[in-house]
């Protein structure tokens, strides 16, 4: 099976509207609410794809309670640590007309140190009988940055690989534990090596290579509509997305990390991992709601995504 690790769970509301403007009224005509946060998206991609998951993290008061019985309704499988405070709001204002998404996320409950320390025996039992391990998103108060990193080597002594999707210095710090695959998007990436990301700049391309000395196997960058950049074991790849009219980008990123879950889960050759993971991403963008993909979609995009490179 796959875990995913949810340390800032959310209750993700999507608003749509003909238009939203910052100081004025706008009317919503249509509204999603569904358990989010970046992991528990990843655990439904997973989930839709028809692969066994179990979602795991911090979950706290009423919000957490109306997630939990969220992903009861979804028959997600899931393991959270109660915490005090209320799990986080998350809003994505979607102005229709503009074609625009605004992103307004809480910060979430402050976590003890009581809590961290059962969220760690969690992630260890859970990793026993996994294949992959997946962290994925922000970190709610109290958190100190280096838990992930904690959390990757409990989980590498376990057997399983981890993945880590995360940024600022939650991923600085992550990465010394050489979790196995991380997916910045553009501007994560320019935070971690300290300059914009270019996929024809050597030097920027070294300090890749310098990642995976440091045990890193997989890194990618996404790209959005522009697909995503690897660097696998050294080597380069470039994926194509295919066009599409995308309704809502929201969760494409963890989209793209469940496809790469279920893909290197099955054992499929780094190529076909690439193709499935932006096939996943891309077939997110198609749903209204984030984190959400028709496995009939990921089929269609997987044979117009395009994968160069060695
Ligand atoms: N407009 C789009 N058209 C086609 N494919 C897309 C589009 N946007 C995203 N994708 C697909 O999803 C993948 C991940 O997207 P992106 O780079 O936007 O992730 P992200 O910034 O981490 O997203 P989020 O944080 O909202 O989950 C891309 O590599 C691509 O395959
Ligand atoms: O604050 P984080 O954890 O970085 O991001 C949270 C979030 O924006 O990410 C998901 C989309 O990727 C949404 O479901 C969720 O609301």
């Amino acid at each position: 099976m796959i875990t995913t690790v949810t340390l800032n769970a959310a209750i993700d509301k999507t608003y749509y509207m003909p238009r939203f403007s910052l100081g004025r009224v706008s009317r919503v005509h249509n509204v999603y609410a569904e358990p989010g946060g970046k992991g528990i998206n990843v655990a439904r991609v997973i989930h839709l794809l028809g692969y066994p998951v179990v979602a795991t993290g911090f979950l706290g008061g009423s919000n957490g309670e109306w997630i939990r019985r969220g992903l009861e309704r979804q028959e997600l499988a899931h393991d959270f640590v109660n915490v005090d405070g209320e799990s986080r709001l998350c809003l994505n204002l979607i102005d229709e007309s503009a074609g625009e998404s605004t992103e307004v996320l809480e910060p979430g409950p402050e976590i003890s140190e009581k809590a961290m320390e059962q969220l760690a025996e969690t992630v260890q039992r859970l990793a026993r009988q996994s294949s992959i391990v997946c962290f994925s998103g922000s970190l709610p108060r109290g958190v100190p940055s280096d838990y992930y990193a904690r959390l990757v080597t409990v989980t590498k002594q376990a057997g399983a690989k981890a993945f880590l999707d995360a940024s600022g210095p939650a991923l600085q710090s992550g990465i010394k534990a050489a979790p196995c695959f991380i997916k910045p998007n553009q501007e994560e990436m320019a935070q971690l090596l300290g300059s914009a990301w270019n996929e024809k700049q050597d030097t920027l391309l070294e300090q890749l290579d310098t990642l995976h000395q440091s045990g890193l196997e997989t890194i990618s960058v996404s790209l959005g509509a522009e697909g995503a950049y690897t660097s696998h074991s050294m080597k380069r790849y470039r994926v194509r997305a295919p066009h599409l009219r995308a309704v809502n980008t929201v969760g494409c990123g963890d989209a793209y990390v469940a496809g790469m879950a279920v893909a290197v889960h099955r054992g499929l050759p780094i190529k076909g991992c690439l193709a499935y993971a932006a096939a996943a991403g891309s077939a997110n963008a198609l749903t209204a709601r984030a984190g959400y993909v028709d496995p009939l979609d990921v089929e269609e995009l997987l044979g117009q995504v395009t994968v160069e490179g060695e």
